[in-house]
């Protein structure tokens, strides 16, 4: 198959990289020159993928919006959140009537409060079963690797998400399917939030039971949400829910992850920033997942407390006290 990736990031690239091994033909499209000729001339996103010497001989590059989608079966989305409504307008009119568009990204939109399939079905002007989504345990750098690794793929259309899971599948990524776009929209998204915070504790010095309370606290937050936005609660105990929340709350690879622990360490919102290798989704989500808890009138203190600690730099144990909360409830 021919696919486009837009957004040559390190994710979107080792993406590129899976696409590529299974067999399809793969074009990148990125802003700047140097990652579209670093890819196109010498297959290689010393950039956003240093970890990789030599992409795929069919993987290649451009910067031209209407090359880049011109036959295109699949067209991945791989850009940062709240970047993706501006960089996906221009190609409004180029995509392929028959095109499916799956997007990679995690997070929600802060202005709008609006989830990455909404956001990209409303701006590309999309019926919904062209849209898939993709999420899971997948730390960029490993599958990069080619280690073990799975990930679901979702499309309100099941044999559209079947197609997906075809074109990315190697001997190394497994690909399930599901009906479910709003949960796994809503685990990618708020896992990101619940990484911040443990890596805020880590940072702190805490140890495992302050990061499994912060974890399965999480859990039941996204959970809850989740559902309350229309989402199967089933989805939140799979991969795309408390798998990827085991993998981004447990490595210094995610970038969500890292930046709360340099918080946990001291640094502040700026700090962490200059200092983030890419970009950290949970940080412009948290304040729209607090939006979201109120519009849905379910409770969010986490997402809550991790508002307190962005936008007015409260301490960990600050958090921590916040997120226990003065009641005695139920679990
Ligand atoms: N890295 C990972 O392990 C995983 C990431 N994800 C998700 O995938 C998405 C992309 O992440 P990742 O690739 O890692 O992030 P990076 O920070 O590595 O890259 C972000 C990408 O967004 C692009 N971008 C930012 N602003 C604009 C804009 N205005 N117009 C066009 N492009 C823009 C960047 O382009 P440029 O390079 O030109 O700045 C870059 O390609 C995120 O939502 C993330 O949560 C999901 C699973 C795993
Ligand atoms: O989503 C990820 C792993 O599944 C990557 O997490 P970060 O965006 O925090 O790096």
């Amino acid at each position: 198959m021919k696919i486009t990736v837009l957004g040559a990031g390190a994710w979107g690239t080792a993406f590129g990289q899976v696409l590529a091994d299974a067999g399809n033909d793969v074009t990148m499209w990125a802003i700047e020159p140097e990652i579209v000729e670093g890819i196109r001339d010498r297959h290689r996103n010393a950039v956003r993928l240093p970890s990789v010497e030599r992409l795929p001989e069919n993987m290649t590059a451009t910067g031209d919006r209407a090359e880049a989608v011109r036959g295109a079966e699949i067209i991945i989305v791989s850009i940062a959140a709240q970047a993706a409504r501006v960089a996906l307008e221009p190609f409004r009119d180029l995509i392929p009537g028959d095109a499916i568009v799956v997007s990679l990204m995690k997070g929600i939109e802060r202005a709008t409060g609006k989830r990455m399939d909404e956001v990209v079905t409303e701006t590309l002007g999309l019926p919904e079963d062209r849209f898939a989504a993709i999420s899971g345990p997948n730390l960029s750098k490993e599958i990069a690797a080619r280690e073990p690794a799975a990930t679901v793929v979702a499309c309100t259309n099941i044999d559209n998400a079947r197609r997906v899971a075809h074109a990315c599948t190697t001997h190394y990524f497994k690909a399930f399917v599901t009906t479910d776009v709003i949960g796994l929209e809503m685990c990618g998204s708020l896992k990101n939030v619940i990484a911040l915070a443990v890596g805020m504790a880590r940072g702190a010095g805490y140890g495992e039971n302050t990061a499994a309370m912060i974890e399965t606290r999480g859990l039941s937050e996204m959970t809850a949400l989740g559902k309350a936005a229309g989402a199967d609660p089933k989805t939140f105990c799979g991969l795309a829910g408390v798998g990827d929340l085991i993998a981004t709350c447990g490595s210094p690879l995610s970038r969500n992850y890292t930046f709360g622990a340099n918080l946990g360490k001291g640094l502040s919102v700026e700090e962490a920033t200059r200092v983030s290798n890419g970009v950290a989704e949970g940080v412009p989500t948290t304040d729209a997942v607090v939006a979201l808890g109120r519009k849905l009138g379910v409770p969010t203190p986490l997402a809550t407390a991790m508002s307190h600690v962005l936008d007015r730099g409260i301490s960990c144990s600050e958090m921590l006290a916040e997120l226990f909360g003065p009641d005695i409830t139920e679990e």
